[in-house]
């Protein structure tokens, strides 16, 4: 092995992403020592039995002791308990990141619990699956995808750069905005596509039982891509919607009136705006897949079980 990244990171919260970040970290040799944390005992003894780190432990703190980088993988309305708990372990001069789909919340629950000597800068990697738990990750998650970093003022750039580094070594490609663009470019692209999805089956799913058979019967088209979505986990997606309330009801705002004068194309008869609207998003598709970003959820980590044992 090549000299390691770092001697030690702590990883707290197992899940999807602290697991597949644990593969990724043994695979490419990133650390010494790989600590484990997360709240369940269950989930902490599938992480060991499938030998995620080099120790496992139920206190947070104890794994963060010593860590040069800690990486708190939680959904993001724990994210400040954590940060109170973890903060008075954290080593002088330790990166402390983060991977939750919402920034400004997160910052706001996080950094008043950070001291000075700690280099705490928020990250987001836009990868990941319908699964979640140890079982489900995968260390080619992150591979061609962004990381998105929001820095605070005053954030090191040494500290930047060496995360930044981590993160390239883990497949990605690396991007910095401030936390309300973060948020609002999110709530469109990713939050509302599955606030959209959960809306959708579960209007199928209120349908009459005769016709909810045959929704499942006849769900090998765009209804099944809906399910993907909509089978994700139901405490991250809570999270997220409480915690970017504000640009998500902002994007649902602008979707309604669209969805409005998609309906009123539809009664009047008007071809002309259907066929124009239609022709423009296939645009969007084209621009996506010349963009290279047309990278289907990989089929890694596809067998894992659906609801696995939770902390
Ligand atoms: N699932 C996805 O596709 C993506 C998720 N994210 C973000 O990553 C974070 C983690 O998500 P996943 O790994 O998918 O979730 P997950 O549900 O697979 O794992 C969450 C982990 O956090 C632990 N946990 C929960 N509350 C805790 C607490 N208070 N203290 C310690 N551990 C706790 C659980 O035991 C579990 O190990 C979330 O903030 C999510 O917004 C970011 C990108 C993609
Ligand atoms: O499963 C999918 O299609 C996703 O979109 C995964 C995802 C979920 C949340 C994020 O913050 C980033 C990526």
């Amino acid at each position: 092995m090549t000299s390691p990244m770092f001697e030690k990171i702590a990883l707290v919260g197992i899940g999807l992403i602290g697991s597949s970040l644990a593969r990724v970290i043994h695979r490419e040799g990133l650390a010494r020592h790989v600590a484990i944390s997360t709240r369940s005992e269950t989930t902490l003894a599938r992480a060991k039995e499938l030998g995620l780190g080099s120790s496992y432990t139920t206190d947070a703190k104890e794994a963060v002791r010593d860590a040069d980088l800690v990486i708190v993988s939680v959904p993001v309305g724990s994210s400040g308990e954590v940060a109170e708990e973890i903060a008075p372990a954290l080593k002088q001069g330790a990166i402390l990141t983060d991977v939750g789909s919402t920034k400004a919340s997160v910052i706001a629950q996080m950094q008043p619990h950070v001291s000075a000597g700690v280099h705490f800068i928020p990250g987001h990697p836009l990868a990941g699956t319908e699964k979640s738990g140890p079982d489900a990750g995968f260390a080619e998650l992150f591979e061609n995808r962004w990381c998105i970093f929001t820095p605070l003022p005053g954030t090191d750039p040494a500290a930047l750069e060496k995360l930044s580094e981590f993160w390239r070594r883990c497949g990605s490609n690396i991007d910095t905005m401030d936390p309300q663009h973060h948020d609002m470019t999110l709530a469109i692209v990713s939050h509302l596509p599955h606030i959209i999805a959960y809306n959708i089956v579960g209007t199928a799913d209120d349908l009459e039982s005769v016709t909810k058979s045959e929704v499942i019967k006849y769900s090998a088209s765009g209804f099944r891509d809906f399910t993907r979505l909509a089978a994700s986990d139901p405490t991250m997606w809570r999270d997220v919607c409480l915690h970017n309330k504000d640009a998500i009801l902002e994007m649902l705002a602008r979707f309604s009136e669209d969805l409005a004068s998609l309906q009123r194309a539809i009664r009047w008869g008007d071809g002309e705006k259907l066929f124009d609207l239609f022709t423009r998003t296939r645009a969007v598709r084209r621009s996506i897949i010349e963009a290279g970003q047309d990278i289907d959820v990989p089929d890694f980590g596809r067998q894992a079980v659906e609801h696995p044992a939770k902390g």
